[in-house]
């Protein structure tokens, strides 16, 4: 099976009825998406929050029912993918674009869920290149300030041209290698005006489900809210 989707049921599984679920964006999230779907046609009764275009328009073409945070206070649970996972829950999210409205919910969430395959798990993160969403009036300017932290930038491209993403805005993929701290980099990339967010989430993840070929290993962060 699918280790994407063995990681993604089993966090579905978790969701119960009356529960505000955040849905997440991409491959992985797109399985817990569609066994929400069937756990709803099997009765299951859950408002949900999606953290992309794509993602809602995947909700609505499956009959999920949505709400927006005009309607909530809070997100009970968040399922979400991530591009790494370090052993201290720092991920690193973004692949697909969506990076913003995924922080957004994840922040709201009381408790946020990360299924991912094993080739996501690393000791440090960094191999994958750090996105970075950023205005794009003015972009060249904010990836010199960028590149002056250390790294190299590229401008995501779709067909030729910039990938604009749900927001209108644009994404630096940033290669700065191993990252040693990833709190002092989010803080400096946070301080230029041109930086909408970055795709660290830091102590993000409460709960990750990881599918490998003898199952999934579920970790839980010790300082977190148990689901119950
Ligand atoms: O912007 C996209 C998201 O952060 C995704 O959750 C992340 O890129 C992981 O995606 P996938 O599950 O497709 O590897």
């Amino acid at each position: 099976m699918d280790k994407k989707m063995l990681a993604a049921d089993q966090a579905a599984e978790m969701i119960k009825d009356g529960m505000v679920v955040g849905l997440g964006t991409g491959s992985t999230a797109y399985w817990a998406i569609h066994r929400l779907s069937q756990r709803i046609k099997e009765g299951l009764q859950i408002r949900a929050v999606p953290t992309s275009e794509h993602t809602k328009q995947m909700a609505m073409d499956l009959d999920i029912p949505l709400v927006t945070f005009a309607d909530i206070e809070h997100v009970d649970v968040t399922i979400d993918g991530a591009d790494e996972i370090s052993p201290d829950f720092h991920l690193i999210k973004g692949g697909g674009g969506a990076l913003y409205r995924e922080k957004v919910v994840a922040q709201q969430s009381k408790i946020v869920m990360i299924v991912a395959d094993d080739s996501k798990q690393v000791e440090q993160l960094g191999a994958f290149p750090l996105p970075v969403e950023i205005v794009p009036f003015g972009w060249e300017p904010t990836a010199r300030q960028i590149q002056k932290l250390g790294c190299r930038t590229t401008l995501r491209k779709t067909d030729e041209r910039a990938f604009t993403t749900d927001n209108g805005n644009w994404i630096l993929d940033c290669d700065f290698g191993r990252i040693d701290d990833p709190s002092a980099l989010h803080r400096s990339l946070k301080m230029l005006t041109g930086v909408v967010e970055t795709g660290l989430f830091l102590h993000a993840a409460d709960l990750v489900f990881i599918g490998t070929n003898d199952g999934v290993i579920r970790k839980e962060r010790s300082d977190t809210m148990k689901i119950k």
